[in-house]
């Protein structure tokens, strides 16, 4: 081990995709394998219990990497001093609720933890929301930490990025390892845009490799962009242990950078390029370098991409536009 131990706080912690992440991240994979992990488990009071053991099979578990495990029910515990924040805990919709009931009842949620993270996360905090709407409950939780840099407010798309990976070497039939520049746009919802445009196979373009535009327009965006209730239907359950590895990926990828000549997405506060408006939490094409995700500029939008990004972003707006209203920004 060549440092101290380094802070992760995981909310939703008794949760199944906190169940699957836990043992990911206390093994190493979260940060790398040689840097020592804390961990910071916040749940609602009535789960307490069941993320208390979760945490004595952590232990079970004798990872060398991991230093420690902390359960908590206060947000203002849980993320005093932490480095990173996956916030996964969240209320999902139930029967009759309508999206602006679900939004309200997030910003129950990500209101305090976002307060909690301003006032006592460590200086170099990196926060990556996965609980849904991910990316309107990051805007939440970013309004409400005026003293922490905006651009450490994240949400995940890497689980997008990483269907649409799958369902590509599926279709070329190769590795995944053989893709890249694949590139997900806008809000993690049905509304986002898988785009193939600029990816490449083995050196060559993937949209002239499979050389079906219809099979692209009709079968490959709607698959990745409604895997989710894909998963929901199929398995009886929303995807746990692929979120999880998602999450993983994206942490590592911010902290310890992108691979040289490929990029990844997530969704971080736009900057207005590509016409996004400034602040939205939107997925974009991402490098990152020195734990900082920059947005790949310069790439050409042709129409069929622009009518779709521009759909998923006004979307955003509109998501934006109900929490202000609800007094949640
Ligand atoms: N962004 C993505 O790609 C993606 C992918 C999969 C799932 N999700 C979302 O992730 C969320 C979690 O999914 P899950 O399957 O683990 O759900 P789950 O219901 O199994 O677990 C959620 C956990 O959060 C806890 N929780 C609720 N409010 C909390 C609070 N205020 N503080 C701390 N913990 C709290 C609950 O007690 C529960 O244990 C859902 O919103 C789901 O839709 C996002
Ligand atoms: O789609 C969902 O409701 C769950 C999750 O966001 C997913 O993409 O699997």
């Amino acid at each position: 081990m060549t440092s101290s131990p380094v802070s992760v706080t995981v909310t939703g912690a008794a949760g199944q995709i906190g169940y699957a992440l836990l043992f990911r991240i206390a093994s190493g994979q979260l940060l790398g394998a040689d840097v020592p992990v804390r961990l910071r488990l916040l749940e609602i009071p009535q789960a307490v219990r069941a993320a208390e053991g979760t945490a004595l099979e952590l232990t079970d578990c004798a990872f060398p990497a991991l230093a420690g495990v902390d359960v908590f029910d206060d947000p203002i515990k849980a993320f005093e001093g932490t480095s990173v924040a996956l916030l996964v805990g969240a209320r999902p919709r139930t029967k009759g609720m309508e999206r602006g009931d679900l939004l309200e009842a997030n910003g129950g949620i990500f209101k305090p933890q976002g307060a909690a993270i301003n006032a006592g996360a460590a200086d170099d905090i990196k926060v990556l929301v996965v609980g849904n709407p991910a990316n309107t409950n990051a805007l939440i939780a970013q309004s409400h930490a005026p003293d922490v840099p905006a651009e450490r407010f994240t949400a995940m798309t890497r689980l997008d990025h990483n269907r649409a990976l799958g369902q590509l070497a599926l279709k070329l039939g190769v590795p995944v390892s053989s893709l890249s520049k694949v590139a997900i746009w806008g809000n993690h919802s049905a509304s986002q845009y898988p785009d193939i445009t600029h990816a490449v196979v083995d050196g060559k373009s993937v949209a002239e490799a499979i050389n079906d535009q219809a099979w692209v327009a009709d079968e490959f965006i709607p698959r990745v962009a409604k895997r989710g209730a894909e998963i929901i239907d199929v398995r009886g359950a929303s995807s746990a242990a692929s979120a999880a590895s998602a999450a993983v990926d994206h942490v590592y990828n911010w902290v310890n950078g992108t691979p040289e000549g490929d990029w990844t997405s997530a969704a971080i506060p736009s900057d207005g390029s590509y016409g996004v408006p400034e602040g939205l939490i939107s997925s974009f094409p991402v490098t990152s370098a020195g734990g900082k995700w920059e947005i790949v500029q310069g790439l050409e939008v042709d129409e069929f991409s622009r009518a779709r990004i521009d759909a998923s972003v006004a979307e955003l707006g509109e998501e934006r536009e109900a929490v202000r209203k609800l007094g949640l920004i």
